[in-house]
Formats: structure tokens, sequence, C-alpha cells
């Protein structure tokens, strides 16, 4: 497993805000969907390409395009759902599926309610998307998903991780095809498995408290 912590004002900035318990949902969606469009740069790097010939109207050139077949991207319900409109901006022929996870607040167990996605992914470019990995319990038990279906390069974006976590998904993933983009490897996860210092609840603060 790679991990990638990308390393620029304006993600630092608009993280800085996030963070602020004082932003209110709006503005934190908002910038939820501008940080993942700055972390998708990093994340695509490697996104498989074709040559094409085009006519630009000057001359005949040869140029790429996005291949087939199509990149999956794969927010993770609910809080990973805030970042999906920013990666298919950038990924245009993008598909996307959806798996809905949750983890215990008492025994910080991930656990899956709801899955849609293509049952073969062999070949498959996934970009998984959630904007929070805490224990790693969530990401590892998604990414484990995925490569049971054949998927062969799989991309977590996050907008921040702890190194509890990364810890645990590089021990998980050994010897997988995975890369972690991140804005932040925090300090730490406190007594409750929250990443400090955090941003407190992310699907809580892009949708509201679920009960
Ligand atoms: O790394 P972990 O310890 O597994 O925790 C991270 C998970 O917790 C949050 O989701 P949550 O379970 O709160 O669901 P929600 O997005 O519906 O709020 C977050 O969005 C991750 O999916
Ligand atoms: O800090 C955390 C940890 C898990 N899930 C969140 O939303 N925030
Ligand atoms: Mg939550």
């Amino acid at each position: 497993m790679r991990i990638h912590v990308v390393d620029h004002p304006l993600v630092a900035h608009k993280l800085t805000t996030l963070r602020d318990k004082r932003t209110d949902s709006p503005t934190f969606r908002r910038l939820a969907d501008e940080l993942v469009t700055l972390l998708a740069y990093e994340a695509t790097r490697d996104v498989r390409t074709e040559q094409v010939d085009i006519e630009t109207p000057v001359t005949a050139t040869t140029g790429v395009k996005l291949s087939y077949p199509r990149p999956l991207v794969v927010p993770i319900l609910r809080a990973g759902l805030g970042m999906l409109d920013g990666m298919v901006r950038l990924l245009p022929t993008a598909e996307v599926g959806f798996l809905g996870m949750v983890r215990n607040e008492e025994t910080l167990q991930a656990s899956t309610y709801a899955t849609r996605m293509p049952d073969d992914l062999s070949g498959r470019q996934v970009y998984v998307l959630d904007p929070m990995l805490a224990t790693g319990g969530t990401l590892v038990a998604a990414i484990q998903e995925l490569i049971k279906r054949g998927a062969d390069d799989v991309t977590a974006v996050v907008l921040l991780a702890a190194p509890e976590g990364v810890e645990i998904m590089e021990r998980e993933l050994a010897g997988t095809p995975v890369t972690v983009v991140t804005a932040s490897v925090d300090e730490r996860l406190n007594e409750n498995g929250y990443i400090v210092p955090g941003l407190g609840d992310a699907g809580d603060r892009m949708y509201g408290a679920a009960e």
C-alpha cells in the first residue's frame, strides 16, 4: 500500500475551514467538494489513458483520452457522497458504484448495509471516496470487497487519516495494489475513535445527525 499526503497551501487552507467547528453544513459540503477535486488531481495521476488522433484547426496531432474499461468511483455512504460530484467532474467517463457502511459507535466495528456495484471488477481502476480514515475498519472492509471482485488498482481518496488507521491499512492490505491519497495524517485517535484534531463526525457535519 502506498500513501500520498497532498502538501499544498490551498488544500491546507480549505482543510482548516473544514475543521473549524463554526463552519456550517452548506459551507462544509462546498469545501469537501472543492477539496476532493484538489486531491483527485493527485489521485488520478496514473489513470489509464489511450492515444487518439485528432485534428486541430491547424494540423493533425495525437492526444490522449481516458481508456476503457471505465474507472469506477465508489463513495462510501453517507459521508463519501459529499465527495462524489467533485470526483466525477474530473473523471466524466467514470461509472459509479455505492457502498453503504456504518461504524458502530461503541465497538467501532464497521458493517455494510448496502452494496450496489458490478460483480466483476477485473481490470478496473477503482476510486473509493470517504472523508475519514479513522480506525481503518471501514476502508479495509470496503477495499477487500473491491479486490475480491477483481479490482486490480484501488485508490482511496480521504480528506483526513489517523496514523492508527494508516497502520492497520498497511498491515491488512500489504501486497495489494492500493494507494491512499489524503490531505493530512493527523495526530491520533481519541478514546471514542475520533480523529484528533480531526473535524468531528463528517456525516453529521455534512447532513446533520442521523438519529
Ligand atoms: O475508519 P473507521 O474507524 O472505520 O471510521 C471511518 C468511518 O466513519 C465514518 O462513517 P460513519 O460510520 O459515521 O457513517 P456516516 O458516513 O453515515 O456518518 C466515516 O465516514 C467513515 O466511513
Ligand atoms: O473522526 C472521525 C472518525 C470517524 N468518523 C468521523 O466522521 N469522524
Ligand atoms: Mg458518521
